[in-house]
């Protein structure tokens, strides 16, 4: 199964600067509950450097580099502009996406404008026929972004400790951007891992601004409570651990109907339709709920791909664009945003 379609440029440089082998090694190692394993296998290849020992509770993470290239890989994500996975499960099958992407690269088939960038898509997508140029997020394009988008210093060690991931510091700019425009005081987080948007957005709020976070696992909320609280923004953070359902329904109780303004949700896919309905009572007209993921690494628009969490997201999608109590925004950041705003 294809989870990433590299363009000509990529497959050249991965064929090129990861051999087989290493590729195999990671494939192994990520699959493996430890990194140990992936240490040992990037300390024994010979054209292997370890850029960083890799990061420990609760989720590793490890950068390697070849002569020309870097990868980083682990149980969060996978990057450095070669391959991108970005949550959980089936990490060696994203490894062997890759080795098939590679071999199904012909010699030659290399676009030079795709190194730059820049794909002309009436050509690259086929029949499809788009009148206008698709830009390429290409990693020196991707490192540009990143060079431009500002990080708070608590935020770049939140992702240098925890994990790493591309999205995270365009998606995080972003939600503290739209919690700024709107002027938002009061608002949600459904999913928050080790804690960088939920961060992202306190840092955004003012001071008499209250976040209500939740997540059912507690150990990753004791790793974000230690951020809130370094980043000097704990008192805005209502942290609340236990499955989502449960807590935006005690919010509702609780006299939240039409009292917040913002909302990122960012928890199990298969369940955004009732995070939506939730949700969207807690919103007050004119509010934003911003959903994570939705493009699914681009399975979304692939037909051949029928798992339940592909079919859920796109059902999801087409829902919303057709629910009249939203108007709708998805944007290509990270593995997908839908902005929705609230009529
Ligand atoms: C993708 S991570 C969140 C990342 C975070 N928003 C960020 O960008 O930094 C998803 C989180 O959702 C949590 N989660 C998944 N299902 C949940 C549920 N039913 N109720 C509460 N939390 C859940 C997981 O424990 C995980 O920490």
């Amino acid at each position: 199964m294809i989870f990433q379609t590299f363009t000509g440029a990529q497959s050249h440089m991965l064929r090129s600067s990861l051999p087989a082998l290493m590729l195999n090694a990671i494939a192994i190692a990520t699959t493996t509950p430890t990194p140990a394993l992936i240490v040992l296998f990037a300390r024994r290849w010979p054209h292997l450097r370890l850029l960083r020992e890799p990061t420990s509770f609760p989720y590793f993470n490890l950068s390697v580099a070849t002569g020309t290239s870097s990868c980083s890989c682990g149980n969060g994500g996978w990057d450095g502009g070669l391959a991108y996975s970005y949550w959980g499960g089936a990490r060696g099958l994203r490894v062997q996406a890759a080795k098939a992407s590679l071999q199904s690269t012909k010699e030659g088939e290399l676009d030079p404008r795709a190194a730059e960038g820049l794909v002309g898509s009436e050509e690259s997508s086929g029949s499809h026929g788009v009148g206008k140029q698709l830009l390429q997020l290409t990693a020196p394009l991707h490192s540009y972004i990143l060079a431009h988008t500002p990080e708070h210093e608590v935020l770049r060690e939140l992702r240098r400790e925890t994990f790493e991931k591309w999205s995270s510091q365009m998606q995080g700019q972003l939600l503290a951007m739209l919690v700024k425009i709107l002027g938002a005081t009061h608002c949600i987080e459904v999913g928050v891992y080790t804690g960088y948007s939920s961060l992202a957005v306190a840092l955004a709020l003012p001071e008499s601004g209250r976040l209500v976070v939740c997540d059912r696992d507690s150990r990753s909320l004791e790793v974000a409570r230690k951020f809130y609280l370094r980043a000097g923004v704990n008192h805005k953070v209502d942290v609340r651990c236990g499955l989502a359902v449960d807590i935006l329904t005690d919010l509702q109780k609780q006299g939240g109907i039409g009292r917040y303004d913002f909302a990122f949700i960012d928890a199990d896919k298969r369940m955004y339709s009732q995070y939506y309905e939730l949700t969207l009572e807690l919103i007050r007209p004119g509010g934003l709920l911003v959903f994570d993921n939705v493009l699914w690494r681009g399975k979304v628009a692939d037909s051949q791909v029928k798992d339940k969490k592909t079919t859920s997201m796109r059902d999801f999608n087409k829902f919303l664009l057709t629910d009249s109590r939203v108007h709708v925004c998805l944007i290509p950041v990270g593995d997908g945003m839908m902005i929705c705003r609230k009529v």
